[in-house]
């Protein structure tokens, strides 16, 4: 398939540059496009393609294919994360520490990172996640990001009031962290900025990245926060040139400080300036959905294949959420669409769930015999994603370790290093968690069966050179669950008649029907007391809104809007004022 003008203006360019894309603009083959072109004109320099998620990168290695040079270094294709650690932050903390640093995707993975103040009460723990932290170390409270089950009204109350108190052990046990080399991709951007505040880090920077890198190209730009823009801005002043191409009103990650003003403004000041407004990926009513929830200049235009399809927005009404799957379902069938095609999505993973009628194991808290059972379902499934099926055997890991290091201070070490101190190599942990799920089946077993049988498996099972825990600790570490989460049990092995998902995890990805749905309780935002709907009412550019924008955009042929009934009166009008073709089942 050919380039068009503007796609090939984007892989032409000779200056740093701004890409604004439309959804489906097709950036990622224009960029891959530049990359390919660039890696080979550039004889000694590296030229970097950076993105944000691990599966946008796979989707770049794939489009680069046969090209395996412009894969191998100088050139990079990675994370930011990736980009920060190796190029920024491991060269510095080893000057500074004189050894490596150790590498955790999120607070997390690091028991630590959970705490209590005293006289808390019935809450839960605080963690780290809740909180963002200064250059220097100083930690701020968030309470936005404190979920509402945390404990009742005046917990939150009490937490509103004793922040200052939170934020100093959270600074603790950042700096008590950071001092054992166990550094988060969020403490990874802390450090590289404060590094980046000291004229003598930045000299030594400087001459390593002039040396390595002629560019660098910049996938979803609209993902950068402050931290990111502050070393594209080095870059830039290091003579790289930098490439970014983007959607400001695709910018969901503001919980990661990426906030589409900053970006904007960063991205004025590159010289080269570019639009790509043709959506080769949506029907004309699907473009129309996305322009009635824009915020920026751009005009986009149904260009693809789909620009022909004639299909309407379809909005239908619900009072539970068990109703959306068969509504649309039989809206889709008059497009010809099965079930296979739609996806589900929603802002609160729960949502999506119910609608697709699977239950949760959310609140099921950290009980490890839950873990396993939900593991043993999860890895016997067909329909598990990679994904959900990692995150069910890393529970049962962690339950494991669990039992290896009773009595040990483990808690600012991450599980890697976790798994050293206790002579565990990982893929053994590994392979042994996977066995012992599937060993295990919880159908038709009662939750105190279920949990001997657990306790009995760790006691008989063969722990090779690893030293078996106790008999007397698994008692206490494998207790049976709570009756009403053990009820859920029954119901894990149901595979869902439909897919569903949050808009953030089907970011960059396309289907040819989407269901979005708003529920009866929309989020309230925490400082504007506003929700989605008063947003894209008062026309007010917020994160709430672009989420819906990102979940709409992802559709090919049929959007479906699943809109609890208290609040149809008021998308019927939205869609009206906005000019969207829509009917109302
Ligand atoms: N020049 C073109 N001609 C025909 N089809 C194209 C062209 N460019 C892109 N496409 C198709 O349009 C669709 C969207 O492209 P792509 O996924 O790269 O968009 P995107 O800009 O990354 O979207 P988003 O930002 O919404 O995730 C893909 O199916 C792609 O094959």
């Amino acid at each position: 398939m050919k380039l068009t003008d503007d796609q090939q203006a984007l892989v032409d360019a000779e200056d740093s540059l701004f890409a604004a894309a439309c959804p489906g603009a097709g950036k990622t083959r224009a960029m891959v496009a530049r990359f390919l072109k660039r890696t080979a004109e550039e004889p000694r320099r590296g030229i970097a393609l950076i993105s944000f998620t691990n599966a946008a990168v796979d989707e770049v290695r794939r489009r680069c294919g046969n090209q395996g040079e412009a894969l191998r270094t100088p050139h990079f294709v990675g994370t930011f994360d990736t980009f920060i650690h190796r190029f920024i932050v491991t060269p510095l903390y080893l000057k500074a520490y004189r050894r490596k640093p150790n590498y955790v995707q999120s607070w997390h993975d690091v028991a630590c990172t959970s705490f209590r103040l005293r006289d808390m009460g019935r809450t839960k723990n605080l963690v780290l996640k809740w909180f963002d932290f200064d250059p220097d170390g100083r930690a701020h409270l968030n309470l936005n990001r404190v979920p509402q089950d945390f404990g009742d009204a005046g917990a939150h109350r009490m937490l509103a009031q004793r922040k200052q108190e939170t934020e100093v052990s959270a600074s603790h046990i950042f700096g008590r962290l950071l001092r054992a080399g166990t550094i988060t991709c969020e403490a990874a951007r802390v450090l590289a900025t404060f590094w980046l505040g000291s004229a003598e880090e930045r000299t030594i920077l400087e001459g390593l990245l002039r040396a390595r890198f002629a560019e660098v190209i910049v996938d979803e730009a609209q993902d950068c926060g402050r931290e990111e823009l502050g070393i594209l801005e080095f870059l830039r002043d290091c003579g790289v040139r930098v490439v970014m191409v983007g959607d400001v009103d695709q910018s969901i990650y503001e919980f990661r400080n990426a906030t589409p003003a900053v970006v904007q403004e960063f991205a004025a000041s590159l010289p080269v300036q570019l639009a790509l407004e043709d959506n080769w990926r949506s029907s004309p009513a699907i473009v129309a959905f996305n322009s009635g929830l824009r915020s920026g200049q751009l005009l986009e235009s149904a260009r693809g294949e789909h620009s022909v399809v004639q299909t309407p927005v379809h909005l239908i009404e619900f009072s539970a959420l068990d109703q959306i799957v068969p509504a649309a379902l039989d809206v889709a069938e008059q497009y010809k669409l099965v079930a296979d095609e739609l996806v589900v999505l929603s802002h609160a993973e729960a949502h999506g769930m119910k609608a697709a009628g699977v239950v949760s194991l959310e609140g099921a808290g950290s009980n490890r015999v839950l873990a396993i059972a939900n593991a043993g379902c999860k890895l016997r499934s067909r329909e598990t994603d990679p994904k959900a099926r990692k995150k069910a055997v890393d529970q049962v890991q962690r339950a494991i370790l669990a039992a290896l290091t009773v009595g040990r201070e483990t808690q600012h070490h991450s599980f890697a290093a976790v798994c050293e101190e206790v002579g565990v190599e990982p893929r053994w942990l590994e392979s042994f968690a996977v066995r012992l799920a599937l060993s295990l089946d919880a159908e038709g077993k009662t939750r105190s069966d279920f949990a001997a049988s657990v306790r009995d498996s760790l006691k008989t099972a063969d722990w090779g050179t690893v030293l078996a825990p106790a008999s007397s600790d698994l008692g206490n570490l494998f207790k049976a669950p709570s009756e009403g989460a053990w009820a859920g049990v029954a119901s894990f092995g149901n595979n869902p008649s439909i897919r569903y998902s949050t808009v953030h995890g089907v970011k960059g990805m396309e289907f040819p029907g989407v269901v979005l749905v708003l529920p009866d309780r929309l989020r309230v935002d925490k400082v504007t007391e506003r929700t989605v709907l008063d947003d894209w009412e008062g026309d007010h550019n917020t994160e709430a809104r672009r989420v819906l924008y990102v979940g709409g955009s992802r559709a090919q042929q049929l959007l479906v809007c699943a809109v609890h009934r208290k609040h149809t009166d008021r998308v019927a009008s939205l869609l009206d004022a906005k000019g969207v073709p829509y009917v109302k089942a």
